[in-house]
């Protein structure tokens, strides 16, 4: 069975409204990470949502562990642990233990339970020791090291996180990805994550879904994903001055005082080739070239260009 499944869901605000989600089915597999990707306002909040119950979809079903969010609420509850983006997932003013307790009170557990539960999450993340300081005096990173202890407190079998490494530093973001790893590999959790960073996605998801305008454009396991990220060669060159060229079709020149900066995709080395030899025709001293990846938005913009690859 999978931990979760999306079946045509759509999800209108207004009744004649246009569809933030619209038709969607996904299916994550048990102990996966799953990367849930689109551009803004795509429809991944709302999408997420609706798997934690906040709100209720239009039409189609959502399912937690084989058990229906709108019929069932209170299993399939049981059976998620979410951190939502932009919203208070912890109480700043409650130490990082009060909060773990009551979250856990909130669960359901008595209170020795979420105490056990409590002191072996807050142990694992390294905060043990301070368990007593208010949660509003830790960093970006251990706030949402405790947001997901927060979570994980009812042992959950799945995982809702949206944007988790966002606004953290590299150390903070490393930290994180490695917490997500451990909990899918060594506890067998299911994450589902939102994400607009592709080195989380390269590191942490087994699969990944994008979509736009609350459609699937691609379901595909992520090395499918970064393979056609990769097969779109990006090249950025660096030219002496400013450099006034005819350029082939997409590329584009960043105009510098001392340099400029033109990058594009070049399918074919011909079109690199050409690009570098009308720089030397001009007597232009070439700095560099180099073979960049493209940020994950520009990925989303070629899928979402590109319906095929659905
Ligand atoms: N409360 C709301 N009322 C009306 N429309 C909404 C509401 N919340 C979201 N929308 C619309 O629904 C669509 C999907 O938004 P959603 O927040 O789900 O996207 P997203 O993929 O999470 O975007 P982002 O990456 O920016 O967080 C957007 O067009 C958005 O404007």
């Amino acid at each position: 069975m999978s931990a979760i499944t999306v079946t045509d869901l759509t999800k209108r605000y207004a009744p004649n409204g246009p569809a933030a989600v619209d038709g969607l089915s996904l299916t994550v597999e048990p102990g996966s990470i799953f990367g849930f990707l689109g551009p803004n306002g795509a429809g991944k909040t709302t999408t997420i949502k609706i798997l934690t119950g906040l709100l209720s979809a239009t039409s189609g079903t959502a399912r937690i562990d084989g058990l229906d969010v709108a019929r069932d609420r209170a299993g399939a509850m049981s059976r998620l642990g979410a951190v939502l983006e932009g919203s208070r997932n912890v109480y700043w003013t409650l130490s990082a233990w009060q909060n773990l307790v009551y979250f856990g009170r909130l669960k359901g557990l008595r209170r020795a339970a979420a105490g056990a539960r409590a002191e072996r999450l807050l142990t694992e993340i390294g905060l043990w020791d301070r368990r007593g300081e208010q949660v509003g005096t830790f960093s970006r990173g251990m706030q949402q090291q405790v947001a997901i202890a927060a979570a994980l407190i009812a042992d959950p079998a799945v995982l809702l996180l949206d944007e988790p490494t966002l606004g953290l530093d590299v150390a903070a973001t490393r930290a994180v990805k490695d917490r997500l790893r451990a909990l899918a590999r060594d506890e067998g959790k299911t994450i589902l994550l939102t994400t607009h960073q592709l080195d989380v996605v390269e590191e942490l998801c087994d699969r990944v879904a994008v979509i736009n305008r609350g459609r699937a454009v691609a379901d595909l396991p992520t090395r499918e994903l970064l393979a056609q990220s990769r097969s779109r060669d990006h090249y950025e060159l660096r030219i002496d001055g400013d450099a006034d060229l005819l350029l082939p079709d997409g590329f584009t020149a960043e105009r510098g005082e001392d340099e400029t900066v033109v990058s594009g995709r070049a399918d074919d080395p011909e079109t690199l080739y050409r690009l570098i030899d009308a720089i030397r025709a001009q007597g232009r001293r070439l700095h560099s070239v180099d073979q960049v990846r493209p940020s994950l938005e520009t990925v989303f913009l070629t899928l979402v260009a590109e319906p095929a690859h659905a």
